[in-house]
């Protein structure tokens, strides 16, 4: 597969608008994502085994703030359960357009229900997996709590939900160690600093990031019977929470 590489940033903008999910990110979408996320690819794999393990016959398994469908596709590959549906929901048209697109049916796999919405009113349903991949970071600190108790409340006992982030910390050294090792990790992948600095003010406003002590209260007092961190690269995690 040919990915256009990502060079929104590479050009001094006089004026660096917030970050949105609009057709120029989706067309260089999937090079942006494993370019600035450390550790993407694993995280993905990963998503699919943990799909074969947790889904179950008769239920749904969520991709929530799906992009191009990326976590959906990989636990297409691996779901082996009877009458289980993968539904992928994203609130950026131009994403859903692409993802619904690029999508190949395969009669011998799950079905992928491709939907435009907002992940804060779709309704979550007979879920035994739900899959948050670098989603829960966009959505107001505000609205967190009750996405993810409305999340708990549709899935199956038994279900998982994985819950991939950019992490905050509390201490000031570990916070700016771990900014400063993503830096590098971007420039290794052929950023420039001015690609990176553009970047993270387009970002600044729209990514919110918390501490893993904030994500597991918050799991744990939305009813989640454990919470832990599965893979970690620098400043992004995966967290695994268990019904
Ligand atoms: N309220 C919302 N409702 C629905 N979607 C939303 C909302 N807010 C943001 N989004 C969507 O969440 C996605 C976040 S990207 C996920 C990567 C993917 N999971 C992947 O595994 O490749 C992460 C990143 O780019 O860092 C975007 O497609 C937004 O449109
Ligand atoms: O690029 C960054 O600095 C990030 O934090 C990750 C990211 C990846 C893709 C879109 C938005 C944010």
């Amino acid at each position: 597969m040919h990915f256009n590489k990502d060079s929104l940033y590479a050009n001094p903008l006089g004026e660096i608008a917030t970050f949105k999910f609009d057709e120029s990110v989706v067309n260089v979408f999937p090079d942006m994502i494993q370019r600035s996320v450390p550790g993407y690819g694993a995280i993905i794999s990963a998503i699919g085994l943990l799909a074969g393990r947790f889904s179950r016959s008769h239920s749904h398994c969520y991709d929530l703030g799906c992009s191009l469908g990326a976590a959906a596709l990989a636990m297409r590959e691996r779901i082996a359960a009877a009458d289980c549906r993968i539904v992928a929901v994203d609130s950026s048209e131009a994403m859903v357009e692409r993802f619904k697109r690029n999508l190949v049916a395969d009669g011998s796999k799950p079905s992928i229900d491709i939907q435009c919405a907002d992940i804060r009113e779709v309704g979550i349903e007979r879920a035994s997996v739900v899959v948050l991949n670098f989603t829960l970071q966009f959505i107001p600190l505000a609205d967190r709590a009750a996405l993810l108790e409305k999340i708990y409340r549709g899935m199956l006992p038994g279900g998982v939900l994985i819950l991939s982030e950019k992490l905050g910390f509390e201490d000031a050294r570990q916070q700016a160690l771990h900014v400063d090792m993503h830096h590098h990790f971007k420039k290794m992948q052929g950023y420039s600093e001015l690609e990176i600095s553009q970047k993270r003010l387009a970002l600044e406003d729209v990514l919110l990031a918390e501490s893993f002590t904030t994500h597991r209260h918050r799991l744990m007092a939305a009813g989640f019977d454990s919470v832990e961190i599965w893979f970690q690269y620098f400043n992004f995690a995966s967290m695994i929470a268990l019904k």
